[in-house]
Formats: C-alpha cells, sequence, structure tokens
C-alpha cells in the first residue's frame, strides 16, 4: 500500500539557510494493509520527517513515496485532497490540534464542509456518532464541550475518530501516546490493534522501544536518519544484531530479569559479535533485501554495524579480502 523508497530529506539550515542537515539517508520501507510498523529511533533520528514525508506536509529531497503505486510527491489538489481521504496523520500533542475557544465539534465540521458537502444532518450526525463510538467513547460525553473539558487520552481518541470519518487506510501515528498516562495509553494502543483488526494500515511513530514491541508487526530502526536494522518484530527485538539497536533494547529495564542477567546475556552476545558485521558478511550474496541492506534472518535485515560511525567498519577489510 506504502512504499518509501530510498527516500533523503536535506534541511537548509543556518543564518542564511546555507547550511544542510541530512535529516533522513537513502530509508526505504513499506507498510501494508492490516500492518503495523513502527519507526523507531533517539530523538532526533529523522522519525517525524518521515512521518511528515509521507503526509505530504514536507517535500522530499530525494527518492519516491508512493501510495497505491502513485507517487505522492507528484499530487496536487484534487488528486491531494483524494489521497487524504485515504491517508492522514495523528499527532503527539493532542492539545495543539485543537484551538481552545472552539468546541471540539468544530473539527468535524470542517471537515464535514471539506469532504462531505451533500452528507445530510441527520446521516452526518450517525456517521459522526459511529466514528465516536469506534473508538469507545460515548458521543454524548465529548460532543459540545471544549478542548480544556476533555483528557487527553479523551482528545487523542477523538483525532482518531475525525481520521475514521475519512474511512482511511493507512494512519500516521507520531509518537500519539507519549504525553497519555499508562492506562490510557494501554486503551489507545489495544484501539490501534483493533484498528489494524479491520484492515487499517498503521505507521507507528515511537522512540520507546516496548511501545513498538507492543504493537507493531513490523519495525524500522533508525539511527542518525538512516536504517539500521528492520523486519518482523519478534526477530529484531528477539535477535538484534546491529550494535546500536542491542544498545536500544538492553537499556530498556525488564521487569522479569535482574539487570546483572541482562548484562550478562549482552556480554555473551556482544562476545559473540565483536569484530564481525552481518552485513559485510553477507553482503557477498545478494538477496531481496532494501538498499544497504543484507537479509540475516528471513525478513530480518541488517546495515553495515559502523555505519555513520567514525571507525571503519572491521568486517568490511577481511569480507572484501
Ligand atoms: N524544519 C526543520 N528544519 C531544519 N531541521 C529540522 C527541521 N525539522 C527537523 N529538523 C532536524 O532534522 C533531524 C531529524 O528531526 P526529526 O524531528 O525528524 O527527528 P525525530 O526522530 O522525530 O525526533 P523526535 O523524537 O525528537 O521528534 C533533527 O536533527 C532535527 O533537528
Amino acid at each position: 500500500m506504502l512504499t518509501v523508497e530510498r527516500v533523503n530529506k536535506v534541511y537548509k539550515v543556518g543564518t542564511f539557510g546555507t547550511d544542510e542537515l541530512h535529516a533522513v539517508r537513502d530509508v526505504s520501507f513499506d507498510v501494508q494493509r492490516g500492518e503495523v510498523v513502527s519507526l523507531i529511533g533517539e530523538s532526533g533520528s529523522g522519525k517525524s520527517t518521515l512521518g511528515r514525508m509521507v503526509l505530504k506536509l514536507i517535500s522530499t529531497t530525494d527518492g519516491a513515496i508512493r501510495f497505491e503505486g502513485t507517487d505522492v510527491g507528484g499530487l496536487k489538489r484534487g488528486a491531494l485532497r483524494e489521497y487524504y481521504r485515504q491517508a492522514q496523520g495523528v499527532f503527539q500533542d493532542p492539545f495543539s490540534s485543537y484551538n481552545p475557544i472552539f468546541k471540539i465539534d468544530r473539527t468535524y465540521e470542517t471537515l464535514r464542509s471539506s469532504y462531505f458537502p451533500k452528507v445530510s444532518d441527520a446521516d452526518w450526525r450517525a456517521k459522526l456518532h459511529d466514528a465516536i463510538k469506534a473508538v469507545s467513547l460515548e458521543p454524548a460525553d465529548v460532543l459540545g464541550k471544549f478542548p480544556h473539558q476533555l483528557s487527553g487520552g479523551q482528545l487523542q481518541r477523538l483525532l482518531i475518530a475525525r481520521a475514521l470519518l475519512l474511512d482511511i487506510d493507512l494512519l500516521v501515528a507520531d509518537e500519539i501516546i507519549s504525553m497519555l498516562d499508562a492506562s490510557t495509553r494501554i486503551d489507545v494502543l489495544n484501539l490501534l490493534g483493533e484498528l489494524k483488526g479491520r484492515g487499517l494500515g498503521i505507521l507507528f511513530i515511537t522512540h520507546d522501544l516496548s511501545l513498538g514491541n507492543y504493537v507493531s508487526d513490523r519495525v524500522v530502526i533508525l539511527y542518525r536518519g538512516r536504517v539500521v536494522e528492520s523486519g518482523v518484530t519478534q526477530s529484531v527485538f528477539g535477535d538484534p544484531l546491529h550494535p546500536y539497536t542491542r544498545n536500544l533494547l538492553a537499556s530498556v529495564p525488564q521487569l522479569d530479569k535482574r539487570w546483572d542477567e541482562v548484562e550478562a546475556v549482552e556480554a555473551a552476545r556482544e562476545a559473540e559479535l565483536r569484530g564481525r558485521c552481518i552485513y559485510h558478511e553477507r553482503e557477498a550474496t545478494p538477496g531481496d533485501a532494501p538498499a544497504g541492506m543484507v537479509e540475516a534472518f528471513p525478513g530480518h535485515y541488517v546495515g553495515c554495524f559502523a555505519m555513520d560511525t567514525d571507525d571503519p567498519c572491521p568486517a568490511a577489510k577481511e569480507a572484501v579480502a
């Protein structure tokens, strides 16, 4: 459904816009219907930039983003409106998505006038109530309220309901639960699971590995704008290969394991992989992997271990020789 092919984004920065910041480098991944794909990486790794490019809120510098085979970058006016009928984004701070001086109903009225001008009042009301119920809210509890009268979790659900009114196929969910408390988080995550079950494709953007693990079918690990590892969640989280992914996972506290146990497992893995780079070991065997990656296990891809570090890859010389 969505394919991102070798996409780059260079921002012009500095006082006169003469400097360049390469925020996204040669990134490829795809999202299918009924699937959650998580983009995971630390702050500044390029996750939101990718989400914004997918939604055509900013342009790509290079590469292609296609939705059902059509180049998103080339969409204009009517075609872009049609794209937004199928692809919508929900972002981190639900409060900033509402105007505090208007009741939340206004968000839906704007949508109605743009996309459903011919729908009768009664039909619109039924459609709106269905969408609000689909996110487990009672219309009577939320309609007619100002944003400050609702919780962050309710507002976030209402934004998802707004996206559902358009009967979308793709949702870009950018850190949508990082501002919610623990119990509301689980509710919203479970809601995403339900929507996925109904065929929605979700690009889930998070810096939180445990959230990525909880919701996603596949994960894409980003480091400094590059994909370092990607694939089926269980494989990537169960047997992380790239040093960056291993560091990320080792830094997550595990409730069922003591810290010294986690350290011992990681030390053994580290010793096994020391001086090696799976990418360069397998590079000679061409496979069906995204650019700059090799397939380490079925559906589990990894890039060079020294990519974007100052040290040359220890395994590269050996592999070439
Ligand atoms: N409009 C912009 N102009 C210039 N640089 C930008 C712009 N937006 C983002 N950047 C830079 O691009 C890099 C990637 O930013 P991005 O917001 O995509 O990262 P992120 O992984 O989503 O981080 P976070 O989790 O903190 O939101 C960062 O170095 C950021 O400072």
